[in-house]
């Protein structure tokens, strides 16, 4: 079994935000990622597909075809985007970085299904150079 990994890179603004909770219990909770008016982030995705080489082209997957999926169904969706207003997939939703990396999840892993016999096998989301979550759909 052979592992391949894309990254991908977007921008996007958010803040951390209970709505049950008051603005204090916010601020108290998360801190300057509370803040009202929103920051932003360079967020890093790597997305690690898994398989065996095609005998025909020793690819698991078309790195090529894998970013371009990536960018079509995840990357034009976030990038440039407030996380917490613009992203349909967000509504209703934390915009934690673990929230969204499952959220990249449900739509990344069909995707790749219609395009590779390679299985999608991690992501790993990076929020800032210091923080990263990864998933493996589990
Ligand atoms: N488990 C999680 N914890 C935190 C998340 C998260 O998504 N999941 N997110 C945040 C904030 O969004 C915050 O903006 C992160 O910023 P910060 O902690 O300041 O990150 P840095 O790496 O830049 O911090 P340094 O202190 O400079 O290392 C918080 N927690």
């Amino acid at each position: 079994m052979i592992y391949v990994s894309r990254l991908e890179h977007f921008n996007a603004a958010h803040k951390l935000h209970n709505p049950n909770w008051s603005l204090a219990k916010n601020k108290e909770v998360f801190g300057p990622c509370a803040n009202t008016n929103w920051h932003g982030h360079n967020y890093e995705l790597i997305v690690t597909v898994k398989g065996k080489p095609d005998p025909d082209t020793g690819f698991v997957i078309d790195l090529k075809r894998l970013s371009t999926l990536i960018r079509k169904n995840i990357i034009e969706k976030v990038d440039h985007k407030n996380l917490n207003l613009d992203v349909a997939f967000m509504e209703d939703k934390l915009a934690s970085t673990e929230n969204l990396v499952v959220e990249f999840w449900k739509i990344l892993e069909p995707k790749i299904a219609e395009i590779s016999s390679a299985k999608l096998h991690s992501l790993k989301l990076y929020e800032t150079p210091r923080n990263y979550v990864e998933y493996f759909g589990e």
